[in-house]
Order: structure tokens, then sequence, then C-alpha cells
């Protein structure tokens, strides 16, 4: 067998995470081949559908600064691809004034010098017709935040790829990886080998991680992606200026709720609640657990009197979140030329462009740009242990 192998290096999964490691693989020259299990594009994991937050309200520092190279990297993907991925409409974040997340993301955007606006109470109504403050809760917009274009923004970067020379198979389900100074992986098409590894498996991360002795405690979630229908057509529409929201707190449920304004179906908008009911990726449609639509139902006609308090349209996606709701970013433990991408907790795509440099640059052992100890595998000893 050549020392050389087939690849500098092979990424598994075509989500955003692989799509964009692949894509900075190739701009460091490197021969990348990115496996995919579905035939591409496809809708079974977490990075399909039209539109996705992008925002720099945290309630944690680190990524409200990395958000700042993200908004950058997203533009120059922007113009390589001569295509338009993101849109400014700003992110109405509403919560209990004297919350601990509410004051966390207010500080941590003042602390940043990132531009908002606080409504208070009595002027919010004149900036935001058809939401209902909830009595007690501030509110603020981050106005730089917006709507990414989600499934545009994959074909983009994959299509960027492969005009770097980058290989992509689809159709391609790995069935086993055997570490080494090459890595062995065996796919449905064919056995492939390379100096380096990537894994962005997304929901099946766990299962790839069997093969090569780690397994990470990571849940998966079935989100109902809700979309609601306007009263009056256009009362929320991203033309009228109205901007996605983030509810940090409320009565009819402890996770928070998102939307995002009318755009990709004509008359309705999307809001969803941040947790789901946990499933097994190639089940996801068996899960049919609607206890998240009944609170969306109740909040919306709390606070949304505009739409209409029954989901229009409900399609699947899947999270896979940490017990932190922190990324996995890191090298396997036992073999440093296997570089882990997961757990990206219902939050991740924005941070697609950047996610894709980190694992890139720890791929080729160079130092990150970023402190990675949030991310880091080692904050979960206990699973460690067992299982090497
Ligand atoms: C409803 C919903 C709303 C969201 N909203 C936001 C938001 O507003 N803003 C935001 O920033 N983020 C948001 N997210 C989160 C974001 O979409 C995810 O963090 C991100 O898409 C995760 O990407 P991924 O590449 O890790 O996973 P995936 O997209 O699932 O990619 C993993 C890929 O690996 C492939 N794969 C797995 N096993 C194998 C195998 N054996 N062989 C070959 N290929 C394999 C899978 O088929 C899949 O294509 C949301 C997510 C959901 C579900
Ligand atoms: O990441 C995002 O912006 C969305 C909204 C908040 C909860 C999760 N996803």
């Amino acid at each position: 067998m050549s020392t050389e192998g087939d690849y500098d290096c092979i990424v598994i999964g075509a989500g955003v995470q692989g799509s964009f490691t692949a894509y900075q693989l190739a701009k460091k020259k490197q021969r990348t081949l990115l496996l995919e299990q579905f035939v591409l594009p496809h809708t079974r994991g977490s990075s399909h559908g039209q539109t996705r937050i992008i925002r720099k309200a945290y309630d944690q520092d680190y990524y409200t600064v990395m958000m700042e190279e993200c908004y950058r990297l997203w533009a120059q993907l922007e113009e390589e691809a001569s295509v338009k991925l993101v849109r400014q409409t700003g992110l109405l974040v509403m919560g209990p004034e004297n919350s601990s997340q509410y004051q966390a993301v207010k500080n941590t955007l003042q602390k940043n010098r990132v531009p908002m606006v606080i409504l208070p109470p009595e002027e919010f109504s004149k900036h935001i017709p058809n939401v209902n403050l909830s009595e007690g809760d501030g509110a603020l917009v981050d106005t730089t935040a917006g709507v990414l274009f989600a499934d545009r923004a994959l074909r983009a970067v994959q299509g960027q790829f492969l005009k770097l020379g980058g290989i992509i198979k689809d159709g391609q389900k790995v069935s086993d990886i055997k570490p080494g100074a090459l890595v062995t992986v065996t796919a449905s098409g064919g056995v492939y080998r390379a100096k380096n590894l990537v894994l962005t498996a997304g929901s099946w991360t766990n299962g790839m991680l069997s093969y090569i002795g780690l397994q990470l405690p990571l849940k998966v979630l079935k989100i109902n992606v809700c979309y609601w229908k306007e009263k009056v057509p256009g009362s929320y529409h991203v033309q009228q200026r109205f901007p996605a929201f983030l509810q940090v707190e409320c009565p009819e449920g402890k996770h928070h709720i998102y939307g995002l304004p009318s755009n990709e179906y004509p008359g309705l908008m999307k809001v969803c609640y941040h947790t789901g009911s946990e499933t097994h990726p190639d089940m996801r449609d068996r899960q049919s657990d609607q206890s998240d639509i009944d609170i969306l139902k109740r909040y919306l006609t709390r606070c949304f009197p505009g739409l209409d308090p029954e989901p229009a349209v409900v399609e699947s996606c899947m999270y896979t979140v940490t017990p932190d709701e922190d990324f996995v970013l890191d090298c396997h433990p036992l073999h440093n030329n296997i570089v882990i991408g997961a757990g990206f907790s219902g939050h991740g795509f924005k941070f697609g462009p950047l996610i894709g440099k980190l694992l890139c640059e720890l791929s080729l052992g160079e130092v990150p740009s970023y402190d990675l100890s949030p991310f880091r595998i080692r904050r979960f000893p206990e699973h460690l242990k067992p299982s090497l």
C-alpha cells in the first residue's frame, strides 16, 4: 500500500460543517474527498431548509466574538459564488428584563459594541406592530442579525469546493473507519485512504465514533419546523422590515422560541421551539411527539395575534445536542489525524464558514485561530474513560 494515500484528507458528511471544512481544505491545496451517505441535496440531516438565523446576540462572549469573522467569511463566499446568502433583518430579543439570560445577551452585545437598539415597553408597539410584549419583558434588537439562505449556502460552498478541484462522492454511506498513519474509510461505493480524516456526521456522529473507540454525550432531537399563516398577508413579512426574533424565556415553556419573518412560503412565518424529542437519526419520522407544537400554539396566541395558531406546514429537522450546548471541535484523543466537528446543538449554521476554517486548521496541525477550550472533548471526562 502506498503511504501517500488516495487523498490528503477525507471529510465524512456533506452538511454545512463538512462542506465548509472540505472547501477550506481545498483552498489550502489539500486533495480532499467529501463523502455523503445520501444523494445530494437531501433533507434527512440538520442543514436543509431555506433559512437560518444569523446573529451576534449570544449570552457567551466567545460566540459573539467568533461571529465577527463569520460575517466576513459569509460575505467572502457571497462574492466568490456571486450569490446572496445573508439578508439583514435584525433580531428582536425578548425576555424577562431581570432574568439572567436576557441580561447576559444584553451585556454581551454592549461589551462587544454590537450595534443594537433597546426598545422600552412603552415604545415597543410603535416599532414592532403585531407582537404583544409580555409583562415584565425587556426587548432589544441586534441590528446586525438576519436570515441566512441555508440551502443556497450549501449549494454555493459545495460548488466552490468542486471548482477548487475537490471531489464529492454522494450516495456513499460510510460503514467502517480504520485509524492509522493512513486512515482507511470503507463506504458503500469503495474503500478510500487519506492522511487525515474529518468527521462531521451530524446526528450520526456516535455511530461513526463507535468505529474508532469513542462515544460523546450527544442527544439527537427531532425538531418540528413549523410555519404559521398570517391572518393579514404580509404583516410579518421580511419586506415590511419585520425582524427575526428570539424569546429567551416565557411562561409557556422553558426553552427558547424563535422565528423568522415570512419569506420562503408566501403568507407563512416560521416559528419553532428550541428543543424536541429524542430520536435515532434513521427513525426521525417515527418520532411523533407534538408537545412542542402545543407550547408554540399557546405562545403565539398570546404574543403573535396576527398568526393563525395552528401550524400550516410542519417539516422535520434534527438537532445534535451536547449537555452544555457548546460544540465539539477537537482531535480524537488517541488519533490526532482524526478531527471531530459535532454537537452543534441547534445553533451551528451561522458559524459554518468559521467551523470549516477551524476544523481545517486542526486537521493540518496548525494553531487554531480561536481558543477552542469550550469545545474540547476532555470537558466530558466520564465519556472518555470507558470507551478508550
Ligand atoms: C429546525 C432547525 C433550525 C435551526 N436554526 C438555526 C439557526 O437559526 N441558526 C443557526 O445558526 N443554526 C440553526 N440550526 C442548527 C444548524 O442547522 C446545525 O447546527 C447544522 O446544520 C449542523 O450541521 P452538520 O453539518 O453538523 O450536520 P448535518 O447537516 O446533519 O450533516 C451531517 C452529514 O453527515 C452525513 N453522514 C452521516 N453519517 C454518514 C455516513 N455513515 N456516511 C456518509 N455520510 C454520513 C449526513 O447524511 C449529513 O448530510 C438549526 C437546526 C434545525 C434542525
Ligand atoms: O441559532 C439560532 O439563532 C437559532 C435561534 C435560537 C435557538 C437556536 N437556533
